[in-house]
């Protein structure tokens, strides 16, 4: 509801038009299963996207990491506003960042992706931790570590700032030690992909808040993860950013990640390369460093899920 407020805003104020926020509860908000389970997706997208197609509401907010990667055709993807925060912060208890961490500690996170890069990031420091799956809204999670039930929680900046809740993040994650998911603090605008007039016309409409740069993006690091055929529960990683000199923007770099949940073994790998202009030129970035991963064993990786 905090992200689509914010999207109704700048649709008002980038097209006149008047918004009206409807609320939909979809599956993944009320279902307490770990998403590794249910396999995850579109648990969160499914009941947005029914809702268009029944002409219930014109336009879905969704936060872009939870899209599955395949783009449905009666749908389009009319808007990738620019992108928030993609880290995933810690909120821990006592205001401890992740190294300062006891070793053992009992972090709260059910993400194989996670995992993974957080028990890579503890072995590189000599520690052990404890990964406990957890699932529920902002506040059931950072609720755990109040209650001393866990020495600490995993969040994505972008969730916890759209919220206004930044002030309680203990870490931020640098992404060169834990990359976050594919479009990770990015949001999709979807409409109906229909060719009548008023279809057409709200789609040019949304397409102003469109960010060029955050589409090249999100598009290479999905087409990664698709090029891995790995679900949003997977444990992959991944996120292109631009490379500058000075002002002036020089390349698109792309990193992914692969790993046992444990941390044991990770598959990482950079590709840099013009910014993408096209579609098929961010698609092909992501597919370039898939097979690179995969030459190198990435699915071997995958094969491996935590329950
Ligand atoms: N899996 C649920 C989900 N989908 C998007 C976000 C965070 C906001 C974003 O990435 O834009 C979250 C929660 C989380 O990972 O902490």
């Amino acid at each position: 509801m905090a992200q689509s407020g914010q999207v109704a805003d700048a649709v008002r104020q980038v097209t006149g038009r008047a918004v009206e926020l409807v609320e939909i509860t979809t599956y993944g908000d009320v279902s307490r299963e770990h998403l590794a389970q249910i396999g995850g997706t579109g648990v969160f997208v499914t009941a947005l996207r029914e809702a268009l197609l029944r002409g219930e509401v014109d336009f879905a907010v969704h936060s872009l990491k939870d899209l599955p990667t395949a783009q449905p055709d009666d749908l389009a993807l009319a808007a990738v506003p620019p992108r928030e925060d993609a880290r995933d912060v810690l909120v821990a208890r006592d205001g401890l960042t992740f190294e300062q961490l006891p070793d053992g500690a009992r972090v709260g996170t059910g993400s194989p992706r996670r995992m993974a890069q957080l028990n890579a990031y503890a072995r590189c420091h000599g520690l052990t931790v404890e990964t406990v799956p957890i699932r529920g809204n902002v506040d059931t999670r950072i609720g755990y570590v109040r209650k001393g039930e866990l020495d600490a929680v995993v969040l994505a900046a972008a969730g916890l700032n759209r919220i206004g809740r930044s002030e309680e993040v203990t870490d931020f994650l640098s992404v060169d030690t834990v990359l976050p998911a594919p479009g990770q603090g990015a949001l999709a605008i979807e409409c109906r992909a229909g060719h009548t007039a008023q279809d057409t016309a709200l789609i040019a409409a949304l397409a102003e808040l469109d960010d060029p740069y955050t589409r090249a993006a999100v598009t290479a690091e999905r087409s990664l993860l698709a090029a891995l055929e790995a679900g949003c529960s997977a444990p992959v990683g991944a996120y292109a950013d631009l490379l500058a000199d000075g002002q002036i923007v020089k390349e698109m770099r792309l990193r992914g990640v692969v790993g046992t949940t444990d941390g044991s073994t990770l598959v990482q790998l950079s590709t840099t390369g013009p910014v993408p202009e096209t579609y098929d030129q961010a698609m092909a970035l992501g597919r370039e460093l898939a097979a690179e991963m995969l030459a190198k064993g990435a699915a071997g990786l995958m094969g491996e899920r935590a329950h």
